[in-house]
């Protein structure tokens, strides 16, 4: 698992890949000015690999997990999901993409403290009119630990079995892609890693190309590859 698996010596742009970035910049006008938050990032990541990236606070790591996630859109370059030109998409189709392609798993496990862990789950594909599939839900509950807890409220769990809920919510609806900003972030060492292991196994069984934004050597040493950022650019 740990090791720098290398994708060939072609540039960047030359590759196809599940998610592919090219000349990314972002700027935000700020009553300061302007801040270049990214300033010019390749990428391909490839289907099913799992990208760690690290750097130092305001590098734009999140800026730049936030883009691939089509939840802010950048000022300038290209980006493809599945080859799909997502800078060139209405709102609508990018919202759909949204649904369809992506699950988030935040450092802030973000449950809803007024409805059980299976209504969280279920939520966002009952408010997408999507179809629940039960078992594969529970399969990935018992994965996690936390089928005896689909029936209790966040506050009845553990950081640790929160984050759980969350990944499961993340992949409730089979995304293709996963997103995860600092996703062990609010827990202790143990539980970090109990995280980083089933973000591992769900990975292997159902393919998904994980996103991950990490401070941490030994989460960042579960990924495929890792990338650091400096500047708003990717370093190596
Ligand atoms: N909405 C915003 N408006 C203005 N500037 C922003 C905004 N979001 C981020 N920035 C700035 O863009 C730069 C990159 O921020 P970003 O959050 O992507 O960094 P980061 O590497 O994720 O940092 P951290 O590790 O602290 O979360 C920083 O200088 C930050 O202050």
């Amino acid at each position: 698992m740990n090791g720098q698996r290398k994708y060939g010596q072609r540039k960047e742009c030359d590759r196809m890949g599940m998610v592919r970035l090219e000349g990314i910049r972002k700027t935000y006008l700020t009553s300061h000015g302007e801040v270049h938050a990214l300033n010019g990032v390749d990428l391909t990541v490839e289907e099913g690999e799992f990208l760690a990236i690290m750097g130092r606070s305001g590098s734009g790591k999140s800026t730049l997990l936030n883009i691939i996630g089509t939840l802010q859109k950048p000022t300038a370059g290209s980006y493809f999901l599945r080859e799909r030109q997502v800078d060139q998409m209405t709102e609508k189709e990018i919202l759909e993409l949204r649904r369809r392609e992506i699950g988030f798993v935040f450092q802030q496990y973000r449950l809803l403290a007024s409805y059980t862990i299976w209504e969280n789950i279920c939520m966002p594909l009952a408010l997408d009119q999507m179809e629940v599939d039960e078992e594969y839900i529970q399969n990935l509950a018992e994965r996690c630990g936390i089928l005896e807890k689909l029936d209790a409220y966040p506050d009845q769990l553990s950081g640790g079995e929160q984050q759980r809920a969350a990944l499961i919510r993340a992949m409730a609806h089979k995304p293709s892609i996963v997103i995860a900003d600092e996703p062990t972030g609010n827990l202790d060492y143990r539980t970090g890693m109990e995280i980083m292991n089933l973000i591992t196994e769900c990975r292997l069984s159902f393919g998904q190309t994980i996103l991950m934004v990490t401070h941490d050597n030994e989460c960042a040493s579960y990924a495929d590859r890792v990338i650091a950022m400096e500047d708003g650019k990717i370093k190596n």
